[in-house]
Order: structure tokens, then sequence, then C-alpha cells
């Protein structure tokens, strides 16, 4: 028997903290085990994994689909792009006649700065080239389409492909058919993000 008149309480501490110890070791995960068992699917699978399934307040929780290899898959630099092509010129298409100041350095540097972020180097490189040799003119919308038909046209002719027209750019890459003028970027107010 201990003379210690704390040992009741220290007995009843080391106590309690096993049984934690016990209870706690249910719910943790061993460090090497995790990275096979957070696997996507089993994200859509596991029934108990918080992200398996989303609660909209009723009864029924709405099963997240599985994610098909097909859907994943990565752009082409093609697709990627015709995409970028479809942005720039209907940018173009947009830009006012006259274009504010403002308006006028973020198509420049829009395009500075396209040839420094293209996702493919040898693209990048080039359209550098044609930059410089290019000089961004965007003093109007018809001034910017006309540039960019022509870079473009500088693009396409080094990849082997038709020339397009620039007279019938504007048939191409039309205004936005907006209601009430909402697209309309003439009375843009000069509102400058700082980054
Ligand atoms: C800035 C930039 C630089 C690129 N540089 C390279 C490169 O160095 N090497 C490379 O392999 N690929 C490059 N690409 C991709 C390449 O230009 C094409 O987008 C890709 O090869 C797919 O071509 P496509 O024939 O489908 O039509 P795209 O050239 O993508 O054109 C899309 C559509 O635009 C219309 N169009 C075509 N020419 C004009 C024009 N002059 N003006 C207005 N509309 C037009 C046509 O309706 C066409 O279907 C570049 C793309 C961009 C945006």
């Amino acid at each position: 028997m201990s003379d210690n008149p704390l040992t009741p309480l220290i007995n009843t501490f080391t106590s309690i903290s096993r049984s934690l110890q016990t209870h706690l070791s249910r719910f943790l995960i061993a460090p090497d085990s995790a990275t096979t068992d957070l696997t996507v699917s089993s994200l859509t699978t596991n029934p108990l994994h918080p992200l398996s399934s989303v609660s909209l307040g009723t009864d029924t929780p709405v099963t997240a689909p599985p994610i098909k290899e097909k859907e994943v898959k990565p752009l082409t630099k093609e697709e990627f792009g015709r995409a970028t092509w479809t942005l720039l010129h209907t940018i173009a298409a947009q830009y006012p006649d006259q274009p504010t100041r403002q308006q006028r350095r973020d198509a420049k540097e829009l395009m500075a700065i396209l040839s420094r972020m293209y996702p493919c180097k040898e693209c990048q490189d080039h359209f550098k080239e044609i930059l410089k040799a290019n000089p961004v003119q965007a003093g109007s919308q018809e001034e910017l389409s006309q540039w960019l038909c022509h870079v473009h046209n500088v693009v396409n002719r080094s990849l082997g492909k038709l020339i397009f027209p620039c007279q019938r750019v504007n048939a191409r890459w039309g205004k936005f058919d907006c209601k009430d003028r909402s697209c309309d970027l003439d009375n843009t107010s000069e509102i400058d993000i700082k980054l």
C-alpha cells in the first residue's frame, strides 16, 4: 500500500487515459494506409465518406456521379489553339469603336501576357516574334479585329493553313446578340483593379 495521498487520483487519471487511447485508435488512420484509402473512386463509392453524397436538406441523398476517364482527358494543342483564337476574336468583335486609354492598354497587355503564358513554348516564342514585327493595333474595334486577323494569318501561314479573308472577319466573329445592349463595352467605367 502506497503512502502517497495522490495515488487514487493518479490511478483514476491513468485509467481514463488508457480508455481514451483504446477508443481513439479506432478513428486514427495509419499514415501508410492513407494514400490507398483516399482514391477518387473511394470518394464516390465509400458510403461513409463525407463527399460521397450531398444532402439537400431532404431525406434523399444525391450521390455524385462516378468520374469517367474519358471526361478528364487533357486538351490537345489544336483544341487549345482553337479555343484561344475564339476567345481573342470574340473579344475583338465586342471591343468598342472608341476605346478608353485603359481598354487600349488592356488589349496590348492581353497579347503580351499571352505571349508569356500561352502553354506551348514553340507557340509562345513564335507569338513573341509576331508581336515584335506587328505591334498591337487597338485604336478601335475595326483596328483590333483586322490586326488580330492579320496575326492569326501569320500563324496560319507558318503552319501551312489557309489564309482567312480579313474583310470577312466581322461576319465570322460578330457581336453578341445581348439583351438590352448588356454586353456593350462602350460605356465601361474606368475601374482599375489592383492585384
Ligand atoms: C497566339 C497563338 C499562337 C499559336 N502558335 C502556334 C504555333 O506556333 N504552332 C502550332 O502548332 N500551333 C500554334 N497555335 C495553334 C494554331 O494556331 C491553331 O489554333 C491550331 O492548329 C488549330 O487550328 P485550326 O485549323 O482548327 O483553326 P484555328 O487556326 O484555331 O482557327 C479557328 C477558326 O478561326 C477562323 N480563322 C482562321 N483564321 C482566321 C483569321 N486569320 N482571322 C479570323 N478568323 C480566322 C476559322 O473559322 C477557324 O476555323 C497558336 C495559337 C495561338 C492562339
